[in-house]
């Protein structure tokens, strides 16, 4: 570890008084909130289900802060972050701090309690004592969850109505600010940006649809200065402030509203610094407007901004400081030191030493924590790697050696690393590059047209109209997890685990059989992680033990690591939906997680571009899809659900892109007979921009996420008029609350109003792998119902 002596010195007893008697040379944008052990998830879930107390989840949350802290300082780190710890998302944080709780909350002012803001982000079944804030605990939809730009973590979506008003009624960002100073840590706050705020909520109001929520920027600039003149008579020497919205394709009213915006913000505290982030992409012609923020220091992701760096040193306003991101929050390899201190040379012979701070590229909330807490990875991999902690040592050690306090040793190890991943022959399997060279167009080809298989389709299956089904997964139980974890660990032997997934399949079969599904499921009992669970079956890939990173709320992800050509060396999921169809006459859809999302949600390789690494993996997929096949699957569904999120930031960069992911669906799916009804998932994704694309999959059916946004998610398909198979979802199942069957042929009703029935399916919106077994069959057994409604209504016509 490289430690560099930190100057502090504490005047009187006051915090406010907090002096730094040395440079800025390191900081970092956010650390990772949720515990090596994953403390944060088990408090949180603990708490939901009665089995700690407020004070108890309060204590963790505030150990887990401070070990993050501590950790951070003894990296070297010189500027830590604060507030960026969150119980749940930190967009919904913001939300709270300034009042902007919907009225369906019942939230009657005063602070936002806890128990309001968990059930903005999950829903509420109006049970429990009114808390705190007067909140009623009513019955209220949750707010909308949408991918935190083309990342796997989800925030909470900020809701704005004409009668929105701000108001300062939280003190999250002071409390923990004076909680790190009172530790001793040089700590600068964390918020997220005014107009990236309002540019990622949406306008939630009957009476107002149209709304321009900018309308609302007066105000929170207001709030914003408030917030911000808090700060500095807490003391505060410097406050993040990130607008992540540079990165992408800006309207000219949000042009306008950052100017407006950061004129009148850097005027509202003297005294106090700001520093802008940006993170995630290039800035490419928002790059002047955000040179010019009149603020103190400006931050640049040049791991993938770095074609900005030229003209932002030419450009550089005089005064102000620069922040390099030179070390990749969002991958876990390590750090090519060589190309790295090319750029902060460059940045330092313009700048001089003192204006220049080295950092990761955004927060490391993207990244798993340490590779510390990895003995199994193999030796020669985890010498490739880098994860949080160690990001934060290659921080340290970048500015050390670009100042030369650090011993070139450090330098020669880095390269000794980073040549040894180059050449190493595990990552190169010519029979894997020979097969991707010979795809032939034809093999993205189904036989025939939708219509034709359609019919072939409709004879075998014998669907009745409003098909059900559900997305694949059923309850993830602690019986289920303990289980696996038991296998694992060798306590239970895999001929018992095996039999222990039969009963579960048996008896989620029989459940679907008995309620009248129309096309059961196996339930992926014996899956971890869509992903992780064929990362694990594939070549080329690696897997950590304790490497998660949070994908929303309580809930976290292992992503697999591919460090090589990838390959499927034998049949992934054939066995278990062959046993499920055993179990009933009704057809069976086999379940396979797709390509891009394969990609989308792993560590990926940066030796070659991701276009490649996707086509392997869809060669791999293409051999499993035709032995379910061949194992008398009719249908099989392909989850896409990453399609989306993959989208490039910058719609110029979006057709090729789309081009190869949606080639790498139908080279996956393509290889069936007409009558095998491919079917694909898509959650999280707004449809408009990429409809066509969705289109050009051409799966025989697609089911998508709707419900949350009350089938408004359905226009793309309405305006296209999508050619194939549609279902939209009836439940919202991120949230405890059981739909009822008036709501869900409502949903549906709504839906036939624009699309014709013959094409519709009724289902969840995603799968069920969170939510409890008893709240899923009333569900399940209301959608049912629903559909039989709806087969006996009056058509409407579309
Ligand atoms: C559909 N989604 C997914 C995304 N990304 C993925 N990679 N996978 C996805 O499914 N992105 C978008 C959305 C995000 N949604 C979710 C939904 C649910 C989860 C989730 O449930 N995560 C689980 C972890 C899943 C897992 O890997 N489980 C393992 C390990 C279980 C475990 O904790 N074991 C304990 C021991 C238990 C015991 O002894 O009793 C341990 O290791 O300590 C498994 O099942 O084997 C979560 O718990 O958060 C994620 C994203
Ligand atoms: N088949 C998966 C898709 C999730 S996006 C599931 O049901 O969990
Ligand atoms: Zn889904």
């Amino acid at each position: 570890m490289i430690h560099k002596t930190l100057w502090i010195v504490y005047i009187g007893s006051d915090d406010s008084c907090l002096v730094a008697m040395s440079d800025i040379y390191t900081h970092n944008l956010g650390y990772p909130r949720i515990g090596e052990q994953r403390e944060l998830k088990k408090a949180t879930e603990a708490y939901w289900h009665g089995k700690l107390s407020r004070e108890e989840l309060e204590a963790t949350g505030q150990q887990l802060r401070s070990q993050n802290w501590a950790k951070q300082k003894a990296a070297g780190v010189d500027l830590i972050p604060c507030n960026d710890f969150s119980f749940y998302d930190q967009m919904l944080d913001f939300s709270c701090l300034i009042g902007n709780v919907p009225p369906r909350f019942g939230w009657q002012g005063g602070e936002v309690d806890l128990d309001v803001l968990f059930s903005m982000a999950r829903g509420s079944r109006g049970e429990g004592q009114p808390c705190a804030s007067g909140c009623s605990h009513q019955p209220a939809f949750a707010c909308e969850m949408t991918k935190w730009f083309d990342t796997n973590y989800h925030y909470i979506v900020p809701e704005f109505r004409a009668e929105t008003k701000f108001q300062l009624v939280g003190d999250k960002v002071f409390r923990e600010y004076q909680e790190a100073v009172s530790l001793g840590y040089r700590v600068k706050p964390v918020l997220p940006g005014p107009v990236t705020y309002l540019s990622l909520g949406k306008v939630q109001d009957e009476q107002n649809p149209d709304f321009d929520r900018f309308v609302l920027l007066e105000s929170l600039l207001e709030l914003y200065e408030k917030i911000l003149q808090r700060l500095a008579a807490l003391g505060v020497e410097w406050v993040q402030i990130d607008e992540p919205i540079f990165s992408l394709d800006l309207s000219p009213v949000q042009r306008d509203a950052l100017l407006t915006a950061w004129q009148r913000l850097s005027q509202s505290a003297p005294g106090l610094n700001i520093l802008v982030t940006s993170y995630f992409g290039a800035l490419q012609e928002n790059l002047s407007l955000f040179l010019a923020l009149p603020v103190q220091a400006l931050h640049l992701d040049v791991v993938r901004g770095e074609a900005d760096l030229d003209e932002t040193l030419a450009r550089f306003p005089a005064h102000k400081t620069l922040s390099l991101g030179v070390v990749d929050g969002r991958n876990i390899w390590k750090n090519d030191f060589s190309a790295s201190l090319t750029l902060l040379q460059k940045a330092q012979a313009k700048l001089g030493a003192a204006r220049l701070w080295v950092a990761p590229s955004c927060s490391l909330q993207h990244a798993p924590i340490s590779l510390a807490l990895e003995p199994k990875l193999d030796a020669e991999l985890k010498s490739w790697m880098a994860f949080a902690d160690q990001k934060l040592e290659e921080v340290v050690a970048l500015s050390g050696l670009l100042r030369g306090t650090t011993p070139p040793l450090v330098l020669q190890d880095n390269q000794r690393a980073i040549l040894s991943r180059r050449k190493s022959t595990r990552i190169h399997k010519p029979q894997v590059k020979d097969r991707v060279a010979a795809v032939q167009p034809e093999d993205s080809q189904r036989q025939s047209s939708f219509a034709q298989r359609r019919e072939l389709q409709q004879a075998k299956l014998k669907l009745p109209e409003f098909p059900t089904t559900t997305i694949g997964s059923f309850p993830q139980t602690a019986e289920v997890r303990s289980m696996r974890a038991k296998w694992k660990k060798g306590e239970i032997s895999t001929e018992a685990y095996e039999v222990y997934l039969q009963q579960e399949i048996q008896h989620c079969v029989a459940f679907q059989d008995e309620i009248g599904m129309d096309m059961p499921v196996h339930g992926e009992f014996e899956r971890n992680d869509m992903v992780e669970y064929f990362g694990e079956q594939l070549e080329g890939f690696v897997f950590t033990q304790k490497g998660w990173v949070q994908s929303y709320g309580s809930r976290y992800v292992k992503p697999p690591i591919i460090y090589g050509d990838v390959s499927r060396p034998a049949a992934m999921t054939v066995r278990w939906s062959q046993y499920a169809q055993s179990l009933t006459k009704r057809p069976m859809k086999g379940m396979l997680t797709g390509p891009v999302t394969i990609l989308q949600w792993s560590f990926v390789r940066d030796d070659q571009p991701r276009s490649e690494t996707t086509r392997q993996i869809a060669l791999a997929i293409r051999d499993e899809v035709l032995d379910l096949e061949t194992a008398g699957i009719a249908a099989i569904q392909v989850d896409e659900p990453a399609i989306r999120e993959g989208l490039p930031l910058r719609q110029r960069d979006w057709s090729a892109y789309l081009d190869w992911a949606v080639e790498s669906f139908r080279l996956c799916a393509s290889g069936v007979r007409d009558e095998t009804q491919i079917h694909t998932h898509m959650c999280y994704s707004e449809f408009n921009d990429i409809i066509e694309a969705i289109a050009a999959m051409d799966a025989d059916v697609i089911t998508i996420e709707t419900s949350r946004s009350n089938m408004e998610l359905l226009e793309a398909f309405v305006g296209f008029k999508y050619p194939n198979e549609i279902g939209p979802g009836v439940y919202d199942i991120h949230s405890p609350r059981v739909p009822s069957v008036e709501e869900m042929v409502r949903l549906m009703r709504k839906a036939e109003s624009v699309i014709p029935r013959s094409q519709l399916w009724v289902n969840p919106d995603c799968g069920l792998k969170t939510r409890g077994w008893e709240e899923v069959k009333s569900s399940l057994i209301h959608m049912v119902q629903a559909a039989r409604q709806l087969r006996v209504a009056q058509p409407i016509s579309a």
